[in-house]
């Protein structure tokens, strides 16, 4: 059973599941956005939001913390083959912050596109 293919399937997920406790106990980067996450839930349940802007908040939220989490094992690897100073790591570790932060940007239109109906009503009459 261990080394079978669904063996190793079972213990894929699991080291999985170790990362991502990893990234939430150790990254304060993640920590802030599952912070985030917690709170934007909150005020989705505050505006009772429609099934549809429960499913586009729960992908930025998963796109966010997926870019984050990708962005914390790429500086992970940076810092373990180059501790030392190097333009070419400065570069690599600004490529995947951008990444994050296209990442980010999208939440915050999602989040737009959700909220700002229920903050300014006026403003959105359909
Ligand atoms: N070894 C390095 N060589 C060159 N530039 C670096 C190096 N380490 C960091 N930098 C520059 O500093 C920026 C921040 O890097 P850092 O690794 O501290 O990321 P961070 O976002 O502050 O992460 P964290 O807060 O999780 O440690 C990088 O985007 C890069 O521009």
């Amino acid at each position: 059973m261990r080394d079978s293919y669904l063996g190793k399937r079972i213990r894929g997920g699991g080291y999985a599941f170790k990362g991502a406790w990893i990234l939430i106990k150790s990254e304060h980067s993640i920590q802030v956005q599952v912070g985030i996450a917690v709170l934007i839930t909150g005020v989705g349940f505050y505006f009772d939001i429609s099934k549809f802007d429960w499913m586009f908040q729960f992908f930025a939220i998963g796109l966010v913390l997926s870019a984050e989490g990708l962005n914390s094992a790429v500086e992970g690897i940076a810092d373990f083959v180059h501790p030392d100073f190097h333009t070419k790591i400065g570069y690599i570790k600004d490529v995947a912050a951008g990444a994050v932060l296209f990442a980010a940007l999208t939440a915050v239109i999602i989040a737009g596109f959700i909220y700002l109906p229920y903050l300014f009503p006026n403003l959105f009459l359909q």
